[in-house]
């Protein structure tokens, strides 16, 4: 067997009689080969959304206050250049020999747009504006992070020791952005609603638009982020009407050095290409598919005014503005646009569903997502005992945090948003956790891989030149494996012989079925296979919650989740999924006595790691095993070692970028000849597609009434404007990018490396056993 990449050679050694690595190769590759290549999709979408010089076309309807933001105790961490994972992060900033400098706000005497006037400062700090309107915070404060790189984040820490259980913070129903709260005032009629916060008109409207987002595939409701996106760009157009605009205000990519999170759809295409991994790159041009779909079938034709394609206005929709008496006829695109003249473009819609995505909480109990002040900068840590916090939601909607477990002052606040593996976290979130104990590599697998798998097994001289006809009834009927024409054995798994396929996707009419491989048995934490891709909507699910966290910032426990989210966390993975072990296992036995035994048994007993049937047998399921993760690994065209000799290369020079973008004193050539060093690491395309968006972006001029400025206007010192620094920022964005989709191949590789190190640390005890006896 040919294994070129260093690392694994060493270890598959022992194997190289075993396959014919050449078929498995091209049998494996097929699914990733199709999935890179399928072209049209739309092209990217820049992550920095110039928001004021939209909003500021609005005029007095979204008339804002001057921006005056309070320097925040910011934290100067330590972090090592070679990652800017946020577990580096966690780990670094407490050790760091971190200068943290209190600073007042600068004083303006500005009031706060709702009258209060306990702060002079606007936008005030999130801590004061929910104390002021209900809310409740118990030493906690928001603290920035600035990292070396000149990238700012946010987290939350404990001012004083909590014991378990306690409630840190307490945010109203009405101080959330939630679809749910405009569906119920859409539902008030114009005339009896008393709701200032949400008009019934402008309520009615959204709600229409809600109903023109791409639906689920799996439960044909419309996609909540987009939902959730629309609802937070109605807030934003509204402006000082909106009673969230101080929330909003310190949303990133409009809190002052806080970007947009680089969720995957943002993410630019020739970065997407460097995943390396068809199923994410596949997810991932869908997601950016519909993203340009809305904005152009949507958005487009409100702001020209041209009908909308099936738009169809509900009959409170049409009451609505009929007794508002703001359109002459509701099916016109004005009756449907509830913004208020905001221009919605590809920009500004990316942003509001990247906000969307990567800080909303699932709610079962009301059937709805939604973006929680405060609560929404915890960041994200796994297996999920790492985490000390939780949510809970009351009975009037409150979102609360509470204390996991005792925690001490100065820790920082933090949540588990879900078993998400690193496919996941991309999507959502736009970041990757090195190491992630969830992470696993997913791949298709039909009856030509087992048969490639097991080829040279059949030349064992009992003249048998392919799988009996029993075992590929147990392939079919117990895991869902068969002929892509359907098969002598009929589809579909769920016989009466007890398969358990576990979950929807995998198992797909060609005959083929989704498996994992991962690192190894994780102590906590189980994997939960989430669609994120195509934009399901969960809460239209079981209801139990289970799922929830999948795709929203992080589960909510209430006393009907709880029980099953803590049977999901008692849940262990195997190394090898369930399924692949079966199948191997039942192409690997040579005696159809085993069909009698096998079949009343279930997919998950006869895959299971510690069930095995035969020691000699596993043992060479094992090296089939390991011949087949070998053979996945040289379908990536990089190594581990090039991937960490780039990422080293991308976080020089995008510390260099980013400290040109964001950090005082205004940018000076010199910091040029360090971004083109950084892009040229990458390639000559990633360059011309970097100086591509930097012409796309160099027309935006500055200025406008809207003062909460993009960080990338700050670092000008107010002097230079828009115009010069969004090429630095479009760079750094597509620095970030590039870094991060090496960080996602390097950690499924180390994943597979992982899993072969468990398998053949297995092998080498069966055969020792073996030996032994
Ligand atoms: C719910 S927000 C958390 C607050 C966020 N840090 C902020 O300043 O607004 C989620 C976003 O925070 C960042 N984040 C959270 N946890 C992270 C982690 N462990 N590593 C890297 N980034 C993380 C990602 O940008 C993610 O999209």
């Amino acid at each position: 067997m040919q294994v070129t990449k260093p690392g694994l050679g060493v270890l598959c050694k022992q194997f190289q009689s075993f396959v014919r690595p050449a078929g498995l190769v091209a049998a494996l590759s097929r699914g990733a080969e199709s999935a890179h290549s399928r072209a049209g999709y739309m092209p990217a979408i820049i992550g920095y959304p110039s928001i004021h010089h939209k909003v500021a076309a609005l005029g007095s309807r979204a008339a804002l206050p001057k921006a005056n933001y309070q320097s925040r105790r910011t934290t100067a961490v330590a972090v090592a250049n070679s990652s800017s994972s946020r577990n580096n992060h966690h780990h670094n900033s407490h050790n760091s020999s971190a200068d943290t400098a209190d600073s007042e706000g600068a004083s303006g005497g500005v009031a706060n747009p709702d009258g209060k006037r306990s702060s002079n400062v606007w936008p005030p700090p999130l801590e004061e504006w929910l104390r002021n309107h209900g809310g409740t915070v118990n030493s906690v404060e928001l603290r920035s992070v600035l990292f070396p790189s000149g990238a700012v984040d946010r987290q939350l820490r404990a001012t004083s020791d909590h014991p378990a259980g306690a409630i840190l913070i307490s945010v109203p129903r009405m101080l959330q952005i939630r679809y749910d709260n405009i569906e119920e005032a859409a539902a008030a009629t114009a005339a009896t609603s008393t709701d200032t916060a949400i008009p019934a008109v402008d309520a009615a409207k959204l709600v229409a638009l809600y109903d023109m987002m791409p639906k689920g595939s799996d439960t044909g409701a419309a996609a909540w982020p987009f939902k959730q996106a629309l609802t937070l760009l109605y807030h934003l157009s509204r402006g000082l009407a909106s009673p969230l605009l101080p929330y909003i205000a310190h949303l990133p990519g409009i809190a002052p050095g806080v970007p947009t999170p680089r969720v995957a759809m943002l993410m630019h295409d020739d970065a997407v290409e460097e995943l390396q991994y068809g199923n994410v790159i596949q997810d991932i041009r869908n997601q950016k598919y519909w993203l340009n779909h809305v904005t152009k079938e949507v958005f487009g034709r409100l702001s020209h005014g041209t009908e909308v394609p099936g738009a169809s206005v509900s009959a409170a929709a049409a009451a609505a503005a009929a007794a508002a008496g703001r359109c002459g006829s509701a099916s016109t695109p004005a009756a449907l646009d509830p913004f208020g003249g905001l221009v919605v473009d590809a920009e500004l819609f990316g942003w509001a569903v990247a906000v969307a995505m990567s800080r909303c909480f699932g709610l079962t109990r009301f059937r709805t997502h939604t973006c929680v002040p405060l609560v929404d900068m915890a960041n994200h840590v796994a297996p999920y005992s790492a985490s000390n916090c939780e949510i809970r939601t009351g009975p009037g909607g409150e979102v609360l945090m509470y204390a996991k477990r005792p925690i001490q002052a100065d820790e920082e606040l933090t949540l588990t948003y879900g078993t998400h593996d690193n496919h996941n976290l991309l999507l959502s979130y736009g970041f990757t956790l090195q190491p992630n104990p969830n992470d696993a590599f997913y791949f298709d697998i039909d009856l030509s891989t087992v048969e490639s798998l097991v080829e040279g097994l059949m030349e064992d001289g009992s003249g048998r030149t392919g799988l009996a006809s029993w075992q590929l009834q147990l392939l079919e009927t117990h895991v869902g494996i068969g002929r892509a024409d359907g098969g002598e054995y009929g589809k579909g798994s769920g016989s009466a012989s007890g398969v358990s396929s576990g979950d929807n996707n995998s198992s797909s009419s060609n005959g083929a079925v989704r498996v994992y491989l991962s690192a190894s048995l994780p102590s906590v934490d189980t994997a939960k296979e989430s669609t994120c891709g195509d934009f399901t909507t969960p809460v239209e699910g079981d209801g139990t919650g289970a799922d929830f966290g999948a795709e929203g910032v992080a589960e909510e426990t209430t006393a009907t989740t709880r029980a099953s989210a803590a049977a999901v966390r008692s849940t262990v993975r195997q190394p090898v999924d369930p399924r692949l072990l079966a199948a191997l296992r039942i192409a690997t036995l040579q005696d159809e006595t085993w069909y009698r035994i096998l079949q009343p048994m279930s997919v998950d007993q006869i895959g299971g790691w510690a069930n095995l049937l035969a020691r000699q047998q596993e043992i060479t399921v094992m090296r089939l095993l390991a011949a087949l993760v070998t053979a996945l690994y040289t379908t990536f065209p990089t190594t581990i070692q090039q991937d960490r000799q780039l990422l080293k290369a991308a976080s020089v020079g995008g510390a260099a970028t980013v400290a040109a973008t964001s950090i005082s004193p205004p940018l000076k050539p010199a910091h040029s000849s360090a971004v083109s060093f950084a892009v040229d690491n990458y390639s000559a395309n990633t360059k011309a597609a970097v100086e591509g968006s930097v012409g796309c972006m160099g027309g935006e001029g500055g200025g406008g009434e809207w003062a909460l400025r993009p960080f990338v206007e700050r670092s000008m010192g107010g002097g230079g404007g828009a115009a010069s620094n969004q090429p630095e920022a479009a760079i750094a964005a597509h620095i970030r990018d590039m870094a991060e989709a090496i960080r996602f191949r390097l950690g499924l590789k180390t994943t597979l490396e992982r899993c072969l190190q468990a398998l053949v640390a297995r092998a080498k005890e069966l055969d020792a056993l073996q030996k032994i006896r």
